[in-house]
């Protein structure tokens, strides 16, 4: 007979994340939110950069239900490229992930929010919102975009990738982490009075928009965006329910070839490469750095530019509702560019336009908008800031390729 050992949530809390509240929001408002729905958890809490990554590296993962972090987006980032750069991560990156604001930016939760259609929230209310997504313990799909430096380092990266003004905002607006999400106003206008052009070369591999496929055909598309709810859900009471691995695992994996030097092609899209036991994502879009892009890309003609923001979630931090389409399992990497001769009042219209996500109807010459599976950015302005998630990562030419819905996120 098979004895199941009891699993549980890991909840992963970064006590220095936003204003230094987190593990005191969680107590106040989350803790006995999970007591009542009676979700059992374990509190972690973090000590340092890469902690987080390090645990969830080597941690046995069929313990876990689900991996949750109390943080700002820094921590999930994190907690992602642990899970990638494992042996298994095929399986690994398959554990439900789930986040409750704790950071200055809160995208992904403000994200999550705006997709289960309630009004607007901030703050405690968004809290609240989040710790009841995860009592409901309903998961969908989530899209990850690989990313690659010209270091040959590769991350998987959950909300952005980011060049330009909206970059040097957020590294620069770090040292007021302690004023909450009022941080990312006054970052935008201290850099507003020091507006810079930035030179680089952009390329995109832009959406072709094809008709729907019929019915029982496996294709390498996005599936409908709307959450699926197969494993952590139950129906009623509120909760957590526990689930075998294997049944939920490889929803999305149908395995192509049956010999153990594979080629997994899942049924949206990821192919993997190399032995039965230590397979890698492929990035088949994407040429390597040194090479130049395919003729299908389009390459951008200008050269100059204010931002360059590729974004895979609606939310850019909890009033910045970027890209008012986007889902967290569309398929798409949401590219906007500003170019350069926006003056300072229309750039900063847009930024306030961006509260309501109405940007796009600013009639702004400046700024375009383009759905794109992949990306490649090749800065020419020797210094400045490439921020993915909000991290600061090595400047440099960087390319990009989405991984419709790789991971699964908690969302209502
Ligand atoms: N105990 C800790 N001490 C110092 N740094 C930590 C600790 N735990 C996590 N970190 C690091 O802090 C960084 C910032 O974390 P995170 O983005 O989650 O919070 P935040 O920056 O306050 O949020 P936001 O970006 O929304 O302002 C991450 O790189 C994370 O690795």
């Amino acid at each position: 007979m098979e004895v199941r050992r009891p699993r549980r949530v890991m909840i992963l809390v970064n006590p220095h994340s936003g204003r230094g509240q987190a593990l005191q929001l969680f107590t106040a408002h989350i803790e006995g939110m999970l007591t009542e729905a009676a979700v059992p958890y374990s509190l972690i809490i973090t000590e340092h950069q890469n902690h987080a990554r390090e645990l969830v590296r080597k941690a046995d993962l069929s313990q876990w239900d689900a991996l949750v972090i109390m943080s700002g987006d820094g921590l999930l980032f994190e907690v992602i490229n642990g899970l990638m750069e494992r042996e298994d991560w095929q399986e690994a990156i398959q554990t439900p992930l789930g986040i409750l604001p704790g950071g200055s930016g809160n995208a992904l939760a403000a994200s999550v929010h705006h997709y289960s259609q309630s009004p607007p929230a901030w703050n405690e209310e968004l809290l609240l919102s989040c710790g009841f997504m995860l009592c409901k313990g309903l998961v969908g799909s989530l899209d990850l975009v690989s990313i690659h430096l010209s270091s040959q380092q590769r991350l998987f990266s959950f909300l952005s990738l980011a060049w330009g003004f909206v970059a040097d905002v957020d590294i620069e607006s770090e040292k007021y982490r302690h004023v909450g999400a009022i941080r990312f106003l006054m970052g935008t206008l201290v850099r507003l009075y020091s507006l810079k052009v930035y030179q680089g070369k952009l390329a995109y591999l832009a959406v072709k928009e094809t008709p729907k496929p019929q019915k029982g055909t496996i294709t390498a598309s996005h599936p409908p965006s709307t959450p699926q709810h197969p494993s952590l859900c139950s129906s009623l009471p509120c909760q957590l329910i526990p689930t075998s691995p294997n049944q939920n695992h490889h929803r999305n994996h149908s395995t192509t070839n049956s010999n153990p030097i594979t080629s997994v092609i899942t049924t949206k899209g990821t192919e993997t490469q190399g032995d039965a036991k230590t397979k890698t994502l492929v990035d088949s879009l994407l040429p390597g750095l040194d090479q130049p892009v395919p003729e299908s890309w389009t390459v951008v003609k200008e050269e100059d530019f204010v931002l360059v923001l590729a974004i895979y979630q609606s939310h850019l931090a909890e009033d910045l509702w970027t890209a008012p389409g986007a889902m967290a399992d569309d398929g798409f990497i949401h590219l906007f560019y500003v170019t350069a001769g926006i003056s300072r009042p229309a750039l900063l219209r847009l930024f306030l336009a961006m509260e309501k996500g109405s940007h796009l109807a600013c009639g702004c010459p400046h700024l375009v908008y383009k759905k794109v599976k992949a990306l490649r950015l090749e800065p020419i302005s020797p210094q400045g800031v490439i921020s993915v998630d909000g991290e600061m990562v090595e400047y440099g030419p960087v390319q990009a390729q989405i991984h419709p819905g790789l991971a699964r996120l908690i969302y209502g």
